[in-house]
């Protein structure tokens, strides 16, 4: 499969802060490619220089076959991308937005409008198209960022964080235009600190993490590697928990403590590691079994949770 984004001991430092440390990844054409991390991992960086916004600082960065040191203005004209933060034009309209955005690609006014059109059905916003930004709610804003992003026909779109702030509904739009672009042979790209969004969507990905990459994969691979299917979450106080690891190393494959909390991974054998369980009830003040996910093996890779707002200690 033809790489369009190959990364070699890529580094950005900004001043004397390294927010990416020689880090190597490479995205095949037609993937959703993810960069899955916590605040401040370096996710936006990342994809700031593939998107020829931000210069490299060491390392090699080629997009579709070109250099970004040399090549940069073409890559960009193919190229499209939606930021984090809402820059749309809260002057104009939802379809002059879509049209003014265009002539920067050089696409004359009948297409650009033309293709204004459709993109504005394919999104759900016909209705909204002589409304100016400010009367959109959310979830609207995000799809005209997306419609915007794909004017110009890109071979890559680059999504910075996609749905952050929406709600489930809107997200959930959002995630099957997506998977309907993909479906239709879109190279995307796109990060997240969303365990579901990047499940849903991602083919592969990487989970960053202070400027690194600690792991990449499937998502699926990712969790029956590290986790297997199941994790049982306890708690027990500190002091118990060595006798309790102890009496259950038959059983269990692994597993991470954070303060009171223990996350065990019983591999196959989540029965019999219940049963054990049982007969200690004494110690534990709460238990769960759920299915593995994503979060999880980022909590054993790192010993934190995903979101910084997130707290594992009761
Ligand atoms: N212009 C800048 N100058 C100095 N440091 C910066 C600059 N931009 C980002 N950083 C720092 O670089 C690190 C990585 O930031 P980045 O925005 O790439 O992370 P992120 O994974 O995208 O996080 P978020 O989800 O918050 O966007 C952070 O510590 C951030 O504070």
């Amino acid at each position: 499969m033809a790489a369009v984004v190959e990364a070699r001991e890529l580094v950005k430092k900004y001043k004397n802060f390294m927010a990416v440390k020689g880090i190597s990844f490479s995205i095949n054409r037609g993937e959703c490619f993810g960069f899955l991390g916590p605040n401040g991992a370096g996710k936006t960086t990342t994809v700031a220089m593939i998107y020829c916004f931000l210069p490299v600082t060491a390392g090699e960065l080629k997009v579709l076959g070109k250099d970004v040191k040399t090549d940069y203005r073409q890559i960009k004209s193919r190229l499209g991308v939606v930021w984090q933060e809402n820059n749309l034009d809260p002057e104009l309209t939802v379809f002059e937005n879509l049209v003014v955005y265009a002539s920067y690609f050089g696409i004359s006014t009948p297409e650009a409008q033309k293709r204004a059109e459709e993109l504005l059905n394919y999104f759900d916003l016909a209705d909204k198209r002589n409304v100016t930004v400010d009367n959109l709610s959310g979830g609207m804003k995000r799809r005209l960022a997306i419609a915007r992003g794909l004017i110009n026909r890109p071979d890559l779109l680059i999504l910075d964080e996609p749905t952050t702030g929406l709600d489930p509904e809107a997200r959930r739009l959002i995630w099957q235009r997506l998977l309907e672009l993909k479906e239709q042979g879109m190279t995307l790209i796109l990060t997240t600190h969303y365990l579901e969004e990047a499940s849903q969507l991602c083919d592969r990905l990487v989970i960053m993490d202070q400027g690194r990459i600690l792991e990449e994969g499937k998502p699926a691979d990712l969790v029956e590697k590290h986790i297997g299917r199941h994790v049982i979450e306890l708690r027990v106080p500190t002091a118990e928990q060595s006798k309790i690891l102890q009496l259950l190393q038959e059983y269990v494959q692994g597993y991470t403590a954070i303060g009171e909390m223990l996350f065990l991974y019983p591999g196959k054998k989540a029965a019999e590691t219940l049963t054990a369980l049982d007969r200690l009830a004494g110690a534990i003040y709460y238990r769960l079994q759920r299915p593995a996910n994503l979060e999880d093996v980022f909590l054993k890779l790192t010993g934190r949770g995903l979101k910084n707002d997130q707290k594992h200690l009761s």
